[in-house]
Order: C-alpha cells, then structure tokens, then sequence
C-alpha cells in the first residue's frame, strides 16, 4: 500500500542574524513513521520543528505537510491554519495554561475549531467535554480533571499536552524534548504513550530528544543534525558509535557507556 507523506523538507535554509541554523535540510517522514531528531546542543532540532508547524519560516526551500505546502521560498501558504490543525505540539516547558483546570487546558486544543467567543467564556459543549474527559482517560490521568494545571507533576503536564492533541484530532505530534525535565520513570511513561499513539492511532510521531537510549528503544528512524545540516538518516540501529562519535565528540562514547544516554 502506497504510505501518505506525512512530512516533506526541501532544501530548507534557515540563519539567525547571519548564523547559518540549517542549511539546506532535506527528509522524508511517511505517514505512521516514529522520527526522533538527534544532535548535539545548537545543531537546529528545535528550530527545525519550528519550520515543521509554521513557528518559523525558513528563507529558502519548502515544508509541505500531509501533501500540501505550509511554506515555500520564504512565504507561508495562505491556507497554514487550517495545516496546522493536523499538527499537535508539545514543547519541553510552558506547555500548559498553569490557573485553568486540567480539562480546560485539554479543551482548548479545540481552539481552531470553535469559535473566538466561545473559547474566550471557555464554553464548552457536553460532547466536547466528553471527548476531552476520554482524551484524558487515554493517557492514565482521568483523576486529575478538575485539578488545577500548576498541581500536576512533570510528567502529568505533558500527558494532558498529548491529551490535547488527540482532542485537536492531530495526525502529526511534533515534540520538542518532552521529557528533558522528566524523571526517569515519567519519562518512560511519555515516551511509552507516544509510541502507543503511534502504533494504535498511527499518528506520526517526530520528536527531539537528547537521550540516546531512549532514542534506540522507541525510535526506529532517527534524522541527526550537525551545524544545521543532517549527518545520518536511517534505522536507528545503524546509529553506532562511529556516528555517535561524529555527532558528539568526545562527550559521546563516555555519556552513553556511562549509561546517562543523556548527551547536552
Ligand atoms: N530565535 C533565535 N535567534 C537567534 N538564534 C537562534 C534562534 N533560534 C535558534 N537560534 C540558533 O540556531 C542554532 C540552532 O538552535 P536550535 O535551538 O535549533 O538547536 P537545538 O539542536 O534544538 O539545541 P538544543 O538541543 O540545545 O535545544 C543555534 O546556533 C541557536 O543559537
């Protein structure tokens, strides 16, 4: 069966103030695919996912999501918002609305759907409820609905922020270190869902993550960058240490035999 093209990157250059971010950045992710984006420290995972959802707009070359252009040559298309409806973020912090209640952070990834009065009295229909309260049972933390954002633990803001992605209906999850602030456990849980999601929902998955090990456990697919540019594309099992050494220095073969597989 022919796969869907989830995500395509033509040539995108992207630089801050003269410094080159990414220089002509090409992949492919199909529909259903588990990507993490590896690299060092500056190498461009974050400012790439921000070209992925239109936060940022690259000077040169073309993101098209889901077979339609999001931007091309320095312009983003006219239709982006209705694009990015499809994509779900969950970023390493600020996450969540902290005074509104669990359920009403979850409600809001409605947002594009229902209309600016609404949102703006935080109305919502039964049904959405409904949706967002099944939304939570699905990531283990129905209990925590009435509860104030600021209560939860780490972990339990980012399950309500994929919580808020399956309300959204997103067919993409973009996440930028999920669990970098994480313990060891809540980040296994976090990565755990999102394969789940993965597999049972087949949405596509692209992550950024600095933990090698959990790299190789969850990802089939890693993309490394380099000073902007990709230095490996493939199946995560070829990501050795020769490439390792190459994407890290010296940090790399101590980190990940120490068993931290955190690499900064
Ligand atoms: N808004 C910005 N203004 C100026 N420079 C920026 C901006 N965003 C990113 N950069 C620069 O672009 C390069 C890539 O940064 P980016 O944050 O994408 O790297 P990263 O791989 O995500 O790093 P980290 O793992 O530390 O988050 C770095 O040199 C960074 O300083």
């Amino acid at each position: 069966m022919l796969k869907e093209t989830a995500v395509e990157v033509i040539d995108l250059t992207k630089s801050f103030r003269g410094k080159i971010a990414l220089k002509q950045v090409s992949f492919t992710v199909e529909s259903g695919e588990m990507v993490a984006l590896v690299g060092a420290s500056g190498s461009g995972k974050s400012t790439l996912l921000r070209h992925l959802n239109g936060l940022e707009r690259g000077e040169s070359g073309v993101v098209n999501v889901l077979g339609f252009p999001l931007q091309s040559e320095g312009k983003f298309h006219s239709k982006i918002r209705q694009l990015r409806s499809n994509i779900g973020c969950i970023f390493q912090q600020f996450n969540l609305v902290k005074r509104l209640t669990v359920l009403e952070n979850v409600l809001v990834g409605n947002l594009g759907q229902i209309s600016l009065a609404r949102s703006a009295i935080r109305y919502f229909t039964k049904a959405e409820k409904i949706q967002a309260l099944s939304a939570l049972e699905r990531v283990g933390i129905l209990e925590q609905a009435y509860k104030r954002a600021s209560m939860l633990s780490g972990g339990q803001q980012q399950r309500v922020a994929i919580a808020r992605c399956l309300v959204q209906g997103a067919r993409i999850i973009l996440a930028d270190e999920p669990i970098a602030s994480l313990d060891p456990e809540s980040a296994r849980k976090v990565m755990e869902l999102l394969g789940e999601l993965n597999q049972e929902n087949g949405i596509t998955v692209i992550t950024s993550l600095h933990q090698v090990q959990m790299v190789q456990r969850y990802f089939p697919r890693a993309v490394a960058l380099k000073n902007g540019e990709i230095l490996f594309d493939g199946a995560t099992v070829d990501l050795d240490q020769n490439q390792l050494n190459k994407l890290y220095g010296t940090a790399a073969k101590e980190l990940v035999l120490s068993g931290h597989g955190e690499l900064v």
